[in-house]
C-alpha cells in the first residue's frame, strides 16, 4: 500500500480510523496483531482458493518426499485475501524457517546479499511486496533464485571486484498485488505462481465460523451470512467487520453477532447492502456524476476521489470490475448499468443499449478486465 494512504487511515493517536476506511483491505500494524492470531497455520485448514491451494499442495507435498526444497513460490492478488497466510504456511508444511522481508525494505543489492548468504539450506525467504525491490536487488535475485548464487562486489570504481558466493538451495515465496509490474525475468524463476482470487461467500463463512470461534465471540448462522455478504470477496476485510458487529452487539445488544447487530454495524461504518465501502462508492459516484459514466483515465479518477492512482487499481477496482460495476476499456474506466442503478442513477440510453446487445455480438467477455 502507498504510504499516502496508510497515513489517512489512521487517527492522530495512531488507530485505525475505522469509520473512514472500515474496509481497507490493506492491514494497520495494530490489526497485524490481532490477523496474525486468526491465521491458518496449515494448508488443511485454510478454506477457500481451492486450486491455489490444490497445486501448492502437490508441489510442497512432492518436494517433501524428494528430501529437497521446492521451486520458488509467487502469489498474487488483491489485498487481504491470504498471500501472507500462504507464505507461512509453506514454510509449516516444509518445517523450515522462514525469513521475512519485504521489497520496500531492500533498497540496494546489498541488503539483499546480507538476508541471501545468511540463509540456511531449505530454508524458506518471504519477499513481501515484490514489486517495489530496487532493479540492482532484482537483478542479484535472478541470479541467486537460478544458481544459488550471489556476487558480492568488493571495493569501488574500477578496483572493484565481484566474488561469486554459493548459497545453499532456498525457496523463495514472493508475494505482490501488482504482479504485472514484475519484470518478466523475475516473473520466469517462480516454478509456481499462485493468483488468489475474491472468495465466495460459502468460503468466506466459514472463516467467520472460525474466527468468531478464536475470538470467542457467539455469532449466529444469519449474522455471520450478513458478514460474508458484505465483505468484498476478503478475509482481511471479513475479519474486521466481525470484530466491529461484536463491538455493537456489545454495547448495544447482547452480544451476539446476529443479523440485527450486522446490519447495524455495518450500515454506522458505511459499508452498504452491495458491500461497497466509501472507496467504492466514491468511485463510481464520480465515474456517473463527474464524467457522465466514462470512460476515464485511472488517473484522472484517482484525482476526482482524492486517493492515489495505485490505491484506485489495487483497492477499490479490481472488485467493482469483477461484480460487473465497472469495465476497464482501452480508453478507460466506464460505468456499467449496474454502477449507475447502485447510485440509485438512471441509466442512460447509451449504456443500457451498449448491454442490451445480443451476446453474440459483443462476446463472452463483455465484462472480463
Ligand atoms: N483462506 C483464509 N482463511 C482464513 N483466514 C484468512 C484466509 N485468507 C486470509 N485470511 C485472513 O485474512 C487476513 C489477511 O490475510 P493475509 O495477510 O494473508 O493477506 P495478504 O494477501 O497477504 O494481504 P496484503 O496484500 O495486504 O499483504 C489474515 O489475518 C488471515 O487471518
Ligand atoms: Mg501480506
Amino acid at each position: 500500500m502507498p504510504d499516502g494512504f496508510r497515513s489517512e487511515v489512521r487517527e492522530a493517536d495512531g488507530s485505525l480510523d475505522a469509520t473512514a476506511r472500515v474496509l481497507d483491505a490493506a492491514g494497520t500494524d495494530d490489526e497485524r496483531v490481532v490477523e496474525a492470531a486468526l491465521r491458518p497455520r496449515r494448508l488443511a485448514e485454510f478454506p477457500g482458493q481451492p486450486r491455489v491451494r490444490d497445486q501448492l499442495g502437490l508441489v510442497l507435498e512432492a518436494a517433501r518426499r524428494r528430501g529437497s526444497p521446492p521451486d520458488h513460490v509467487l502469489l498474487s492478488g488483491p489485498p487481504g485475501l491470504g498471500k501472507t497466510t500462504l507464505a507461512m504456511i509453506v514454510a509449516a508444511e516444509l518445517e523450515r524457517p522462514i525469513r521475512v522481508t519485504s521489497g520496500p525494505a531492500i533498497q540496494h543489492a546489498g541488503d539483499l546479499a546480507a538476508v541471501l548468504s545468511s540463509l540456511d539450506e531449505g530454508e524458506v525467504l518471504f519477499l513481501d511486496e515484490i514489486h517495489r525491490m530496487s532493479r540492482s536487488a532484482e537483478e542479484m535475485l535472478y541470479l541467486a533464485m537460478e544458481d544459488f548464487r550471489v556476487d558480492v562486489i568488493v571495493g569501488k570504481g574500477p578496483g572493484a571486484t565481484a566474488i561469486p558466493l554459493e548459497l545453499p538451495p532456498f525457496t523463495v515465496v514472493g508475494a505482490t498485488t501488482r504482479a504485472g509490474l514484475l519484470p518478466a525475468p523475475l516473473r520466469d524463476r517462480f516454478g509456481f505462481t499462485g493468483h488468489l482470487d475474491f472468495y465466495d461467500v460459502a468460503d468466506l463463512v466459514t472463516i467467520l465460523r472460525r474466527s468468531a470461534g478464536l475470538l470467542g465471540v457467539e455469532a449466529d448462522g444469519a449474522g455471520v451470512a450478513e458478514v460474508a455478504g458484505r465483505s468484498r470477496g476478503t478475509p482481511r476485510i471479513a475479519n474486521r467487520l466481525l470484530r466491529r458487529v461484536r463491538d455493537w452487539a456489545q454495547v448495544h445488544g447482547e452480544g451476539v453477532v446476529d443479523a440485527r447487530a450486522a446490519r447495524a454495524a455495518l450500515a454506522l461504518f458505511d459499508v452498504d447492502e452491495a458491500g461497497l465501502d466509501r472507496l467504492d462508492r466514491a468511485v463510481l459516484e464520480a465515474l456517473c456524476r463527474r464524467f457522465g459514466g466514462g470512460p476515464v483515465g485511472l488517473s484522472t479518477l484517482a484525482v476526482a476521489v482524492g486517493e492515489e492512482a495505485d490505491t484506485v487499481e489495487t483497492v477499490a477496482e479490481p472488485y467493482l470490475v469483477r461484480e460487473g460495476y465497472v469495465l476497464r476499456t482501452p480508453r478507460g474506466r466506464a460505468a456499467t448499468a449496474a454502477a449507475w442503478r447502485h447510485l440509485g442513477l438512471a441509466v442512460p440510453r447509451e449504456t443500457a443499449q451498449q448491454e442490451a446487445l445480443p451476446l453474440e455480438d459483443s462476446g463472452p467477455g463483455r465484462f472480463a478486465p
